[in-house]
């Protein structure tokens, strides 16, 4: 069998596998199984997920992108955030980038501290349930419960639970815990296709800081930020309201190289 070059790279501890496929002829090749097992921290590389960069006729490239459990899966924050620093390294210089994922285009910055800020997906629709938690699609769909100590609460067994509650263990979802202290937001993730606690989730932290807006009060044509510290590291969120719902969203964190191999 062929033996492929792979990058592995982490964003706040969300890690992922990336593999350069510019010349679209590979990503056909890595089946559910092997992704799955690629992902695995015992008899593979490791990682939360996995992707291919590959070109794109309209846009810089193009993020396909694969959870843990080797399913594709919706859009991942901080996946985007580290594939863009990825294609830094590989020469794709810009100073906005402009690329394809499933949820549709996005926008990206190399930003001066290090950081790289992703451009999310503008978010119209969301809902507080019977238990006060905020449900949203952020590019992928969340749970956001507050007034949880991400220290103290047992991510993977209650995340798990609502994970797997009828009312979205046909779908899934990424359940939050956060507790708020002043303008910061400490939170920690399950993430559905780990099926486990991650370090950091991007699209998460999106969810939180819009829930956070939302009991903030703020109003239409008003900006917000949010500091978020994730139990992998810091990161921020930007945006503002609109009579529509939040656009302009930047999700902004470190996004790092750690290694490279060889499958
Ligand atoms: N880690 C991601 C989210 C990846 C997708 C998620 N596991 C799902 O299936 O919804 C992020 O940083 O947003």
């Amino acid at each position: 069998m062929a033996t492929h070059e792979f990058y592995k790279y982490e964003g706040a501890g969300n890690d992922f596998i990336i593999i350069d496929d510019r010349a679209n002829t590979l990503h056909e090749a890595f089946d559910q199984r092997r992704i799955a097992h690629f992902c695995d921290r015992h008899f593979g590389i490791g990682g939360d997920g996995m992707m291919f960069l590959r070109s794109h006729p309209e846009y810089d490239f193009e993020m396909i992108y694969y959870n843990a459990d080797g399913a594709p899966s919706s859009m991942c924050g901080n996946g985007g955030r580290c594939i863009v620093r990825f294609a830094a390294n590989l020469g794709i210089e810009r100073e906005c980038y402009n690329f394809l994922a499933v949820d549709g285009p996005h926008r990206a910055k190399l930003l001066k501290n290090g950081w790289v800020s992703l451009g999310m997906t503008d978010v119209k629709d969301w809902s507080i349930n019977d238990e006060g938690a905020f449900v949203m699609d952020t590019g992928s769909p969340h749970y956001v419960q507050f007034g949880r100590d991400p220290a103290t609460v047992d991510v993977v067994q209650q995340g798990r639970a609502i994970r797997n509650s009828p009312a979205y263990a046909v779908e899934g979802i990424n359940v939050n815990f956060v507790l708020r202290e002043s303008n910061i937001l400490r939170i920690s993730t399950y993430e559905r296709g780990v099926e486990d606690e991650t370090l950091a989730c991007g699209t998460g932290v999106t969810a939180a800081a819009i829930s956070a807006a939302e009991l903030d009060g703020v109003g239409p044509d008003e900006s917000f930020r949010y500091a978020v510290v994730a139990k992998g590291g810091e990161l921020a969120v930007r945006g503002k309201k609109t009579e529509r719902g939040y656009a302009d969203l930047w999700l902004e964190g470190p996004a790092t190289y750690v290694f490279k191999g060889e499958i």
